[in-house]
C-alpha cells in the first residue's frame, strides 16, 4: 500500500525462561523489529497490557503460565486480544499443537525448526500485524492533512468524555474555520487551496499544549483542537494561542478578504460531563456549543474567539 506514510517499527516480544534461548531468539530478529523480552507467561501478559506489543513468540513451557494460559489471557482482554501468538515447542506434539491452537495461539511451531523457516513464519505473520495498522491508520486518518479524520475524532472523543465523567475532569473543544476560504480558492486555485489547508493543519498540531491534546479535521476547512483536562479559561488561552500562530504564518489572503494574511475563527466551548441518566448529554453537546460560538465568531467579523 502506498501511503506516503511509514509504520513505526513493529515491536516483538519474546517470552522464554531460558537465557541462552532467548539470545539465539535476539539475534535472529532484532535487526528487523524492536525486542522486549519477558521471562515467564505472567510478566508477557502484563508487557502485552502495557506496551505496544505487536506479536509473540512465546516458549510453550514457560513458567508460572504455560504459552496455551498465556494464549487464554491475552485473548481475553479486550485491550490485548488483538495480539497474535506463535508458542515455540521444545517437544512437539499434536495434540498439544491442537490444544495451543484451539487456545488462541496464531501458529505453533517446533524448536527443532530450522531457523530460516523460523524467520519467514515470523515475518509473514508480523507481514498481517503490519497491514493491519496501514490500514487502520489509512481509515482514520485524513489523506491531505495527516491529522486524525472525523471518524477518529468521534472515537477519541467518545473515550475522552467517559474518562472525563470518571475523574471529574472538565474537556476543552476549539472548533477552527478559516475565514473566507472560497475566496481563497477562487483566487489562487485549488491546489494551492489544499496547501494553505495543509500549512493551518500543522500550525493546529503545533498548537497542542499537552500531549493528550488531540487535533482533527472536521471536515472542507474546518478543523477540531480537543483538550482533555482543560477548563474553559485553559481553552480560551489555546485559542488565542493558535490564532496568533495562524496570523504569523503571514499566507496572503485573496483581495476579497479584507485581511493581508489568512486568519481563522475559533468556536471555543467546555464541559465537566457527568453521568446522568435522565439527560443523556452526549459528547455531540461539547461540538455543538463549539460550532455555535464559531458561528458567533464568524458573525462578529472573523479572526478573533467566541
Ligand atoms: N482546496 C480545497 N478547498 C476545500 C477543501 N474542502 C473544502 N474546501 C473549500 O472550502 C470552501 C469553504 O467555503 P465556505 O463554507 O463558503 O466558507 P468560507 O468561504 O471559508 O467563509 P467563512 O467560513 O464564512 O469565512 C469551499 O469553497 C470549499 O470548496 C479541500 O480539501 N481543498
Amino acid at each position: 500500500m502506498t501511503t506516503g506514510y511509514t509504520l513505526p517499527r513493529s515491536t516483538l516480544l519474546l517470552v522464554d525462561a531460558d537465557k541462552q534461548q532467548i539470545a539465539t531468539l535476539r539475534r535472529m530478529f532484532s535487526h528487523e523489529y524492536n525486542i522486549e523480552v519477558a521471562q515467564d507467561g505472567k510478566h508477557a501478559a502484563n508487557s502485552a497490557f502495557d506496551m505496544d506489543i505487536d506479536l509473540i513468540l512465546c516458549a510453550v513451557n514457560s513458567p508460572l503460565i504455560s504459552g496455551s494460559e498465556l494464549c487464554a489471557l491475552v485473548k481475553n482482554n479486550p485491550i490485548t486480544r488483538h495480539i497474535p501468538i506463535i508458542l515455540l515447542a521444545d517437544n512437539a506434539t499434536a495434540d498439544e499443537e491442537q490444544m495451543c491452537l484451539e487456545a488462541g495461539a496464531i501458529d505453533y511451531i517446533s524448536r527443532a525448526t530450522l531457523p530460516p523457516i523460523l524467520l519467514s513464519r515470523v515475518r509473514n505473520h508480523m507481514g498481517l500485524v503490519e497491514h493491519q495498522k496501514m490500514l487502520e491508520h489509512v481509515s482514520s486518518t485524513d489523506g491531505l492533512t495527516g491529522l486524525a479524520n472525523r471518524m477518529q475524532l468521534d472515537t477519541t472523543l467518545n473515550r475522552v468524555w467517559h474518562a472525563a465523567i470518571r475523574a471529574g475532569h472538565s474537556i476543552g473543544l476549539l472548533m477552527i474555520d478559516i475565514d473566507h476560504f472560497k475566496f481563497y480558492n477562487d483566487e489562487f486555485g485549488h491546489i494551492q487551496g489544499d496547501e494553505c489547508l495543509k500549512l493551518v493543519a500543522s500550525t493546529i498540531a503545533k498548537s497542542k499544549y499537552r500531549e493528550e491534546d488531540f487535533a482533527a479535521r472536521y471536515g472542507g476547512e474546518e478543523f477540531v483542537l480537543l483538550l482533555p483536562y482543560t477548563t474553559l479559561d485553559g481553552a480560551k488561552k489555546v485559542a488565542k494561542a493558535l490564532l496568533k500562530n495562524i496570523r504569523q504564518l503571514k499566507i496572503p489572503a485573496p483581495s476579497r478578504a479584507g485581511s493581508d494574511r489568512v486568519t481563522v475563527s475559533v468556536g471555543v466551548a467546555a464541559m465537566s460531563p457527568k453521568f446522568d441518566p435522565l439527560q443523556n448529554i452526549s459528547p455531540m453537546e461539547l461540538i455543538n456549543q463549539a460550532d455555535m460560538q464559531l458561528f458567533k465568531a464568524k458573525r462578529a467579523g472573523r479572526d478573533r474567539l467566541c
